[in-house]
């Protein structure tokens, strides 16, 4: 999906975006970073077609099949987890309960198909409705903080989840997150944005991408991103060097 000449700006505040273009490839995960209130939920809202900008081209393939995940789950109350999560399929809800059952056992949930949202904890409804955005089979996937209401350790459960579901439908997915550590591991490419209006500071490929395991980005892109996002330089005083670094291939002495 392509941004082309994208200019924005709510009521008579300054110009979010002025002439703002972006280009995601098909089948790869884009990480959205930037400091909060430059427009990065504005961004997925207007490539998901709910916010329209007031100048600028949004392109998308014909027909394809959007998903967006929130920060918060948005599950329905009045159904239970396997219901949520087939109710977005429609019609072909019978040909795709194996799939379905399949996804939600990948995803830890299969002794709770049959629980309200509100029997469930936070993280357990999250895991909802990151199955449901993928079992719906969307050709592109936006996804807003999904994990920034989790601790540590459901976050890294989620990551694996994600790795296993992206692996197996390859959307292509637009995800913003704050957090750099999340970006190394699951973007295949990550992009840092500067603000009012938005600029892209930073775009970055991985080198390479793993098998469930995450993803590699060089340990010099690792460190200009590291600068870019906090505004430090020195990884090594700092105790997320070694979640991001982690993430380097085994043997690799660069650390
Ligand atoms: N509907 C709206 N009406 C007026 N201003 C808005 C509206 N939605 C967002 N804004 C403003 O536009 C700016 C960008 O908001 P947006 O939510 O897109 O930023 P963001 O980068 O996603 O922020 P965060 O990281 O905090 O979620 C903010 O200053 C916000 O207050």
């Amino acid at each position: 999906m392509r941004f082309t000449g994208i200019s924005l700006k709510y009521g008579a505040g300054r110009l979010l975006f002025d002439n703002f273009s972006l280009e995601a490839a098909k089948g790869q995960v884009t990480c959205l970073m930037g400091t909060s209130g430059i427009g990065k939920t504005t961004l997925l809202k207007m490539a998901a077609g709910l916010i329209r900008p007031a100048q600028g081209v949004i392109s998308r393939d014909e027909g394809e099949r959007l998903g967006y995940v929130f920060q918060e789950p948005r599950l329905l109350p009045e159904k239970t987890v396997l219901e949520n999560v087939l109710w977005v399929l429609e019609q072909r809800q019978e040909q795709e309960q194996e799939r379905v059952l399949a996804m939600l056992d990948a995803a830890d949930l299969s002794a709770v198909l049959h629980a309200y949202p509100d029997q469930l904890s936070g993280g357990m409804r999250q895991r909802v409705s990151v199955v449901r955005a993928f079992a719906a089979r969307p050709g592109l996937l936006f996804m807003d903080e999904p994990f920034q209401s989790l601790d540590a350790a459901t976050r890294a459960g989620m990551h694996q989840l994600f790795r296993k579901l992206w692996e197996s439908e390859q959307p292509t997915v637009l995800l913003v997150t704050h957090d750099l550590d999340e970006a190394l591991a699951l973007g295949t490419r990550i992009v840092v944005l500067g603000c009012r209006p938005m600029n892209i500071l930073a775009d970055v490929t991985a080198a390479s991408v793993e098998q469930h395991g995450g993803t590699y980005f060089s340990q010099a892109d690792q460190r200009r991103l590291w600068q870019l996002t906090t505004g430090k330089d020195g990884r090594e005083t700092d105790d997320r060097k070694t979640a991001a670094f982690k993430l380097a291939p085994s043997g690799s002495s660069e650390i």
